[in-house]
């Protein structure tokens, strides 16, 4: 289950961000709305346990973040945690398949051939695996970055804006992907966007509408 308390940030005392409490059961997803500059991707960052957050919690599968050290968190997130960047991080100097043995090899996991071929085949891009990340069409890096994210089977995939650039069809194409990914491997799915068109497609919503401390947000289903 992924939990949050009582969420306070901020990056200076001037925008401060207090962020709603919810909880998500596996298999359960949530699209989080809102503005340009409401403090979604900074809320999937502390939900990623990328930001620390200034008071409040971010607990998953009963482990409370801010018990973690630095390091452990970071092994932490490497092994439960599949982020969908909305600028995808490959090196680029890299393959395709390079970059996910990287990821798990930077999780402390074996060398998996078979999860490797598995995934890249479920997303359609099996046949770019030794192709350099950057040789890849705009779409194709858009399913490479949900492979990235997916490659250690994570129990929470966070997706920040991964529509924001594609055409209807694309954006169809990699939410249901996104979907079936999280309910094949029991997964929760938190995604966030201002993009209104998948709206129709998840039905749990997060609307974000304000930022301060003093007007605390509702969550929406
Ligand atoms: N590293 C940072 N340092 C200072 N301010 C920041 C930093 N990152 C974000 N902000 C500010 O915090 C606010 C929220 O940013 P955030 O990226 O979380 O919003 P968002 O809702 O994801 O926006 P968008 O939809 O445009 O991506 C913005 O005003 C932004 O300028």
């Amino acid at each position: 289950m992924l939990k949050t308390k009582s969420l306070h940030f901020a990056y200076n005392p001037h925008q401060k961000f207090h962020f709603p409490d919810f909880e998500l059961r596996h298999k359960e997803n949530m699209l989080i709305l809102g503005e340009s500059g409401i403090g979604k991707t900074t809320l999937l960052h502390l939900l990623a346990g990328l930001l620390a957050p200034a008071s409040g919690t971010v607990q998953l599968d009963g482990t409370d973040f801010s018990g973690l050290s630095s390091g452990k968190l970071d092994r932490f997130r490497g092994n439960h945690i599949g982020i969908v960047f909305q600028r995808p991080r490959f090196i680029q100097a890299l393959t395709l398949e390079e970059n996910l043995y990287l990821a798990q090899y930077l999780a402390n996991k074996k060398r998996d051939d078979n999860r490797l071929s598995e995934v890249l085949k479920r997303l359609g891009i099996a046949r770019h695996r030794k192709a350099r990340a950057h040789r890849l069409s705009q779409g194709e890096q858009q399913r490479a970055a949900i492979a990235l994210a997916l490659i250690n089977h994570p129990s929470l995939i966070l997706a920040d804006e991964p529509t924001s650039s594609l055409d209807d069809k694309n954006c169809s194409a990699v939410s249901e992907l996104l979907l079936e990914q999280a309910e094949a491997t029991a997964a929760m799915l938190v995604v966030i966007t201002h993009d209104q068109r998948l709206k129709e497609i998840f039905h749990n919503t997060l609307e974000l509408s304000g930022y301060n401390t003093h007007a605390p947000l509702q969550q929406a289903s």
